[in-house]
């Protein structure tokens, strides 16, 4: 029998929206595991143990902080067969990078710290219960400082441990007077979060000689990183960016020219072994050390699209595609692969299957791939879960975790059953988390949408990107804005990941039309089921999310009530000169890109129609906007400009201003000062 419909009470007090969101900032999530070498116990069992990292907001610090734990599994090579946690939590400060050795008998770490108000970075190595080694790199001098990030950091140990391989900013000329001319030379970056990386080299550490060489070789238009050993320590393989003739942005863009190389460490030679003319990332070697897979996709166009997994054997020489890019969803319900990053290690014990996580619509699965026929399988679709995230695969023994929109990320390992029986999957948790029976999530054609017989205020949230996805993950601000009362649609429009290539290149040259649209459709499909508040409806979103409510509010002023935007592209036109990615405006305004292309006018007129500021007259909804004063990706310029004109036209708004934050505003307090003004902005302006 249908429930009556009556009226939904939001949590409006601040003090208890704080608690709220500080209660849900306790759920850590996972950011690293690994699985430690086969011991063999004196009873004759054998274990391992599973290294893990995990990152949570430490709200009264102000500071992501960074912990590990430990966990001892008990298997017999096909199951565990007994598990459990071996210690307590142990923050980790200072380390920038650290790995163990193949045999897991040393450690490298990375760290930081400040001596005298100076930041230096060491290089340290541990054996058993003590450090070995610990070399000052910053007094060396032989490079500047090490490479942390996902994209070209990396740091591994050769296969005879002898040997350490990292990447680092080559080494600057010293600018002691400003005579000498070079003080203030500029250096181009990589972009938003790749700040002052510019010039990655390769830098090799001898261990046992405490000797450190920057290899040469490389070619000098070629940025190297994601490097790792080649088969009998030979040389190195690495994937290269080229640079001329300028960098463009990196971050979120995996269409950026670059080859997989070798360079031999006997004869300096470096040799290209993938296409000239397209972008890879992600290459790993298999166990066998015979072949090496890696994703590839287009030069430009789209900024994400769907991956080729392809396969380089390192004896024949030949590259073959495991599996292609698929246009439209196959009939198996396989929509392609989209991940940017496959896990540290990939393959199986066999080295015959790859392993990843992967947006297959709006969830992401574990499928397993078979490198000899290219044949598709999922771990998990059949799984009643949200969503699935491979940290790690070693000796076919897998970590993972597990989440959805109304369940924190929780841990769990399994063996990857042989070939054929992928569906006898099963999973043991080793840290179990809190559902959260307080909210409710479904995944309709258009919508993730809570059903209650109660009139719900509705927030639309939008991704940004546009080529992205909405998984059915935990989101922090989801949970909490749940919890408050709300009901939050999280919308994957046309030009999404996860659905097809062909979806994806269909919204390239229709942004601000078709987006709009779909972002609008979906939610006047939800308000038919009548179960929403139709007078309190707000819009909420980032970057291109930002581009889609500042455009909702344009095309429909009477609609939404309050608007909030992180960081909006509110001017294709405008942006196109200052942000690190000019050729994302070209491509989604409907151009191709060139890197010496020239600007017409006809081109800025139709970046310019395109764009949020072109409606921005009709506008009524009161807007609340947050900008971070250091982002590269989509300059806070773009904000003011939509500031100054609701301005001129006495539309409520408010702008926050977060300095020391770039794109994505995720310093712990602009995260939750942010979340907590979107909150209220809301409230006061749906009268609630
Ligand atoms: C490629 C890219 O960064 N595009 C931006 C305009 C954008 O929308 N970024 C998304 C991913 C974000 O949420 O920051």
């Amino acid at each position: 029998m249908p429930c009556p419909h009556v009226v939904c009470k939001v949590l409006r007090e601040a003090a208890e929206i704080a608690q709220l969101y500080r209660d849900q900032c306790r759920f850590p999530a996972l950011c690293r595991a690994d699985v430690g070498p086969v011991i063999t116990s004196r009873y004759g069992g054998q274990y391992c143990n599973v290294y893990t990292e995990w990152t949570q907001r430490d709200l009264e610090r102000n500071e992501n902080v960074k912990f590990c734990r430990q966990y001892i599994v008990f298997h017999d090579d096909k199951s565990v067969v007994y598990s459990g946690p071996s210690g307590n939590c142990t923050e980790i400060k200072g380390e920038l990078l650290s790995v163990d050795s193949p045999s897991g008998d040393m450690k490298a770490v990375l760290r930081e710290s400040t001596i005298k108000g100076e930041d230096k970075q060491f290089l340290e190595i541990w054996h058993k219960n003590r450090k070995l080694k610990c070399l000052n790199l910053t007094t060396l001098s032989k490079h500047g400082k090490v490479y942390e990030d996902d994209q070209f950091g990396c740091m591994v140990w050769s296969h005879s441990e002898t040997h350490l391989l990292y990447v680092a900013e080559k080494k600057r000329p010293k600018t002691e007077s400003y005579f000498q001319g070079q003080q203030f030379e500029y250096y181009e970056d990589w972009g938003e979060a790749l700040v002052n990386k510019s010039s990655p080299v390769l830098c090799v550490l001898d261990i046992e000689g405490s000797n450190i060489t920057v290899l040469e070789g490389i070619p000098a238009n070629i940025s190297p990183g994601q490097a790792f050993w080649a088969p009998n320590d030979t040389g190195l393989v690495f994937v290269g960016w080229w640079h001329e003739p300028f960098r463009l942005g990196l971050k979120y863009c995996a269409n950026r020219r670059s080859s997989l190389f070798y360079v031999d460490l006997a004869s300096g030679k470096c040799e290209q072994l993938s296409s000239n003319s397209s972008a890879v990332c992600s290459p790993r070697l298999s166990p066998d050390l015979c072949r090496i897979v890696y994703m590839e996709c287009g030069v430009f166009g789209p900024h994400q699209q769907c991956n080729r997994l392809c396969m380089y054997d390192w004896y024949t020489k030949q590259t073959s595609v495991v599996v292609d890019v698929v246009q439209r969803a196959r009939e198996d319900g396989f929509t392609g692969i989209y991940s940017s990053m496959l896990s540290p290690r990939c393959w199986s014990a066999d080295s015959q299957r790859v392993l990843m996580s992967c947006a297959q619509r709006c969830r992401k699965d574990l499928l397993v791939v078979d490198t000899s026929t290219g044949e598709v399988t999922s771990l998990t679709s059949q799984s009643e879960e949200g969503s699935w995230n491979l940290l790690n695969i070693h000796r076919d023994l897998m970590v993972v975790s597990c989440s959805s929109p109304n369940c924190p990320p929780d841990l769990r390992v399994g063996f990857l059953p042989e070939k054929g029986s992928e569906s006898k999957m099963s999973w043991v948790t080793l840290e179990e988390t809190q559902p959260q029976a307080d909210i409710s999530w479904q995944t309709l054609n258009f919508m993730t949408v809570h059903i209650q017989y109660v009139k719900l205020p509705l927030i639309v949230m939008p991704h940004g990107g546009p080529h992205s996805v909405l998984v059915s993950e935990w989101f922090l601000s989801t949970a909490v804005l749940c919890k408050m009362g709300f009901s939050v649609l999280l919308v994957n429009y046309r030009g999404s990941l996860g659905f097809g290539q062909d979806n994806i290149l269909s919204l390239p040259g229709n942004i601000g039309t078709q987006d709009v649209k779909d972002v609008q459709l979906a939610v006047d499909s939800v308000l038919k089921q009548g179960d929403f508040d139709k007078q309190k409806i707000a819009v909420v979103g980032g970057s291109h999310g930002g581009f889609l409510a500042c455009h909702l509010i344009g095309q429909y002023p009477e609609f939404y009530k309050a608007c909030v935007a992180r960081n909006p592209v509110t001017n294709l036109a405008s942006m196109i000169g200052s942000t690190d990615i000019p050729d994302w405006c070209m491509v989604e305004a409907g151009y191709e890109y060139n890197t010496d292309i020239h600007l017409e006018p006809a081109i800025l007129e139709q970046m310019l129609n395109k764009s949020p500021i072109k409606h921005v007259s009709k506008v009524k909804t009161p807007v609340l906007l947050m900008l971070g004063e250091d982002d590269k990706r989509v300059p806070s310029k773009q904000g003011i400009e939509y500031y100054r004109a609701l301005k001129a036209l006495q539309v409520p708004v408010r702008l926050l201003w977060y300095p020391g934050n770039n794109h994505s505003l995720s310093k712990v307090d602009a995260e939750s000062d942010g979340f907590m003004n979107t909150a209220l902005w809301i409230i006061q302006h749906l009268s609630l």
